[in-house]
């Protein structure tokens, strides 16, 4: 459970809020005016939990974390190559109820406002197990699989063969296929969703694996026990028909923002140490990770670093808009390493890059000015060009494959640090949360985008991070399965908004305005930060 009083967190939002109060107000760093930060404390939660029915949250958890947020059992569960880069621990709270359910067309105008309370559907059929949210990415897909843990002896002896072996496959394995994984670090115990409690397991497989899984599914004996899967992203639209013909299975399809957003919010209601951020973040080889009381999340900038990125203002549970995106994500470090470097596969790109040196690739401004550019405070020490130092033959005989891939990595990380910069200077937020697939063993970007945010805006804007990196859509969706699935259904299994259909003022879940390029050209950033 999140325990908000923290002292340290505390004073790191009295910080803030110092600092923007005491800028002068026409610092050059600074934003135009102070961002606002609420004194209002939990009113979110309150509602929001009023909403999904899980009356108040006990302060002293009977799992989880003490009073001081800190994990009473810290789990080492995770894979001995990812735990050697990234050491993490947990601490689930089991005190709340789960569901996710306040729907989009009831939206509330601001944080505080209540939300209806949720409708459970009132058919069998959608309350059967197994339950899962899918979320079918550019790149990988991700399945979030809730494992009842409190099956009666009674519900045991009628459960059905095929979902007791279903159960048994995915959570007695770690490794499916050629390329499924069980981040088995990243589970999540002694959760309630729907009145029943048990375990969350995530999984991910490359996309185009997808032909592998229907059939695997099929040959589970899932097309007789499942008719209906919840999913988002772009694939619960590409392989709807696939699911259909190959498995007899019907897509309930929700908005991967929307379901990002809900993901989000239920693993911090239920995780204590889910939010993170580094401490020293202006010294990066001395920056570490640190929890951060995320009990007050609005309003705050959402970075989604997938295959591509998209970046959100988020205002409340169901207040949010895309306000940017840019095309250089996840999926052009990958492509471009592989390019670059002859590497196979995106853990190989960041052990490579772990091991290179990006000032052999790029031109710094002190490879320009000899030093610093005081006038404008650029250290020397910054990248002036990436892979500027390419075109000259010497220096490209000289750099290592791991040379290129520390380059690539520090370039796309850098430009997706500074657009975002530039939205939450734009909408006047001071909290950057990055989330998705491209941060998963990578904490080289992690604390290069932590200082990205500390030094480029003189502390007063924050970089964020989330244990569940890639997850939040997919568990967003498994969330889904209440009111929003009986509604997904009657009316064709869409339940997400299309370009064409009207949108909400206030909940801009519609694709109906014109898409907000990237206030940066790639070659303007510098000059704009
Ligand atoms: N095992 C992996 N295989 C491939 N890419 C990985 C892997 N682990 C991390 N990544 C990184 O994560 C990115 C994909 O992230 P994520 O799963 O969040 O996005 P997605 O849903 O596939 O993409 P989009 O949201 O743009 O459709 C990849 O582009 C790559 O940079
Ligand atoms: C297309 C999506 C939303 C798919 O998740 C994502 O890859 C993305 O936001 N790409 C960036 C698109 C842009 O330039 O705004």
């Amino acid at each position: 459970m999140k325990v908000p009083t923290r002292s340290s967190r505390y004073s790191f939002n009295l910080k803030i809020f110092k600092l923007h109060n005491d800028k002068k107000p026409n610092s050059p760093n600074s934003p135009p005016t102070s961002p606002v930060i609420s004194a209002k404390r939990n009113s979110w939660r309150a509602s929001w939990r009023s909403a999904l029915g899980s009356g108040s949250k006990s302060k002293t958890p009977a799992n989880g974390c003490d009073m001081n947020g800190l994990p009473e059992d810290a789990v080492d569960a995770a894979d001995a190559a990812e735990s050697t880069l990234f050491e993490r621990s947990r601490c689930y709270s089991s005190s709340s109820s789960a569901s996710a359910s306040a729907s989009a067309s009831t939206s509330s105008a601001s944080n505080d406002q209540l939300l209806p309370a949720i409708q459970i559907p009132q058919g069998d059929e959608l309350m059967s197990m197994p339950w899962f949210g899918m979320d079918i990415g550019g790149t990988l897909t991700k399945l979030v699989y809730f494992e009842p843990k409190d099956i009666t002896p009674d519900e045991q002896d009628r459960e059905a063969g095929i979902l007791r072996n279903i159960r048994r496959y995915l959570t007695k394995n770690s490794a499916y296929g050629k390329t499924g994984h069980r981040d088995t670090h990243l589970q999540m115990d002694n959760v309630e969703i729907r009145k029943r409690r048990g375990s969350l397991h995530f999984i991910r497989f490359q996309t185009t694996d997808m032909g592998n899984f229907l059939s695997l599914a099929k040959q589970k004996g899932m097309a007789e026990l499942v008719t209906t899967v919840c999913a988002t992203g772009g694939g619960a639209f590409k392989f709807e028909q696939d699911f259909r013909d190959q498995v007899n299975m019907k897509l309930a399809k929700f908005d991967e923002l929307d379901t990002l957003i809900k993901g989000i919010l239920f693993a911090d209601l239920h995780n204590c140490t889910e939010c993170y951020y580094y401490e020293n973040a202006r010294d990066i080889l001395k920056s570490e990770k640190r929890e951060f009381n995320f009990s007050q999340p609005f309003p705050f900038i959402l970075v989604n670093v997938g295959s591509g990125v998209s970046i959100l203002a988020v205002y409340g549970p169901d207040n949010y808009k895309r306000i940017s995106g840019t095309s250089l994500g996840g999926g052009t470090f990958l492509g471009l390493c592989c390019l670059l470097t002859g590497c196979t596969s995106f853990e190989e790109a960041i052990q490579l890059a772990t091991k290179g040196d990006n000032r052999k690739v790029d031109k710094l401004v002190k490879d320009i000015y000899g030093g610093d550019y005081n006038r404008f405070g650029l250290p020397g020490d910054l990248v002036a060009s990436s892979f500027g130092q390419m075109h000259l033959n010497d220096k490209r005989v000289s750099v290592s494959r791991e040379d290129l891939a520390n380059a690539t990595l520090v370039t796309i990380t850098n430009n997706i640090g500074s657009i975002a910069r530039m939205c939450a200077l734009n909408e006047k937020i001071d909290k950057v949360v990055f989330v998705g697939n491209f941060l998963r063993v990578n904490p080289i970007s992690m604390k290069l985008l932590a200082y990205a945010m500390e030094f480029w805006s003189n502390g007063t804007m924050k970089g964020l991070f989330l244990e569940h990196e890639g997850y939040f859509g997919a568990l967003g969706c498994l969330l889904q399965f209440n009111g929003e699935l009986a509604a997904a259904l009657s009316d064709g299994g869409d339940h997400t908004s299309h370009p064409d259909a009207d949108s909400e003022p206030t909940t801009p879940k519609s694709t109906d305005e014109p898409p907000e390029k990237s206030p940066l050209s790639p070659t303007s950033q510098h000059s704009t930060r």
